[in-house]
């Protein structure tokens, strides 16, 4: 076991499970608004924006990740009353309804004094744990007098189950894609250069983000049998001069017809289901580039409603409320859980302060 998980906050009191998660629009009309919401404050281009629209759109302006997490909160009520914990689950949303802030609101109304919180981000870095952070602390200024105290639960990137269902998927997938030379590509979401700099407390060297994936795919394809792997990212924003982790998902196919592949199987490590990112940026985007180049493309299933991702889950809310013992399967530190939104430690994830946008050097993101 890895010695940097934080030491579980005991919570016998908790008495709801508050499921964490970043939002989606759920037609048509909530697409702006919705992207509004999610880059207040930062520097995305205009531009950016309106092809994300179109993403969306694409789909009816419908993301699957409610719908997705939706699923997953039913299968996490299901594995909680098999374990005979009686939790009740609500749901709570960064960028759409429903709003976390509404959640916890609702919570302290009817008088619930003590929650877990589950983030559906498994990493460290502002995106995937600082913010979730800024989320619970302000929720509970929302929720006023009566909020109630809110412990987060850890990072899971290197938790045996986590690795176990992307395994799975991956050796599916392999044995789909019918290629007699196919590469293994695991992708995760970009992040500016210096928010992966900055991921992790100071300590610790930084880059934990990439760090956590890198080492999230090697334990993935170790416990699938392959050899060799990339590690690679996909669906990068903001302004072209701001440096993001590269290579991007599509360049990288370039690369792997040049090294004489003719397939590729890609595993995206970094989201826990099929958000909008996986099936327009791989499923639509990476696809296509790939029949471009006339190599066979396939995807591997990301956990989703995979049993073991709600087992993991429980197991995670029993490190708390039983002291369950913390389950690792690899050494990159881990964080994340905290109380009432605190930061991880000192300079954990330092908020980005956004770059001033230089003159002439506006255009396209990719
Ligand atoms: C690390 C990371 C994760 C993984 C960890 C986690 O799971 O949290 C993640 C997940 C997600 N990102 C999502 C959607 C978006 N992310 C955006 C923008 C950004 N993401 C960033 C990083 C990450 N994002 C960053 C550094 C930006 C730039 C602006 C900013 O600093 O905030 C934008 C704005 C347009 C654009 O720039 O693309 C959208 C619409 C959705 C929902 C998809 C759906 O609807 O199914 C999910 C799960
Ligand atoms: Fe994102």
């Amino acid at each position: 076991m890895g010695s940097a998980v934080a030491d579980p906050v005991r919570e016998p009191g908790a008495r709801a499970l508050l499921f964490a998660s970043f939002g989606g629009p759920e037609g048509p009309d909530d697409v702006r608004p919705f992207l509004e919401n999610v880059t207040r404050g930062r520097n995305v281009p205009p531009d950016r924006l309106d092809a994300v629209a179109e993403h969306y759109l694409h789909f009816g302006g419908v993301s699957p990740i409610n719908a997705l997490n939706r699923a997953l909160i039913d299968a996490v009520r299901a594995r909680l009353r098999a374990e005979g914990i009686d939790l009740p689950v609500r749901f709570g949303n960064r960028n759409w309804h429903p709003l976390i802030e509404d959640a916890v609101t609702a919570m302290a109304s009817e008088g619930i004094d003590g929650a877990l919180v589950f983030a559906t981000s498994a990493w460290a870095g502002y995106s995937g744990c600082r913010q979730y952070q800024e989320d619970i602390a302000r929720a509970r200024a929302a929720a006023g007098e009566r909020a109630p105290e809110l412990v987060r639960l850890r990072q899971f990137h290197d938790h045996p189950l986590f690795i176990d269902a992307f395994a799975d998927a991956v050796r599916d997938g392999l044995s789909r894609l019918g290629a007699e030379r196919p590469r293994l590509v695991f992708t995760a979401h970009s992040v500016p250069d210096g928010a992966d700099q900055a991921a992790g407390p100071p300590a610790d060297g930084g880059r934990l983000y990439s760090r956590q994936v890198e080492e999230s795919a090697r334990l993935v394809a170790q416990a699938a049998g392959i050899d060799e792997h990339d590690v690679v990212w996909q669906s990068r924003s903001g302004p072209p001069h701001i440096p993001w982790l590269g290579p991007d998902i599509c360049d990288h196919l370039d690369e792997v017809a040049a090294r004489r592949h003719d397939g590729v199987l890609v595993c995206p490590v970094g989201f826990i289901s099929d958000h909008l990112e996986v099936i327009w940026d791989l499923d639509t985007e990476a696809r296509e580039h790939a029949a471009g180049l006339g190599i066979a493309f396939g995807r591997a299933a990301t956990p989703g409603t995979d049993p073991r991702l709600a087992e993991m889950i429980v197991e995670l809310v029993r490190e708390h409320l039983d002291g369950a013992t913390p389950r690792r399967s690899g050494n990159v530190p881990q964080y994340g859980c905290t109380r009432n939104g605190a930061p991880c430690a000192v300079g954990c994830c330092a908020a980005p302060s956004p770059p001033r946008r230089t003159v002439g050097q506006s255009g396209p993101s990719r």
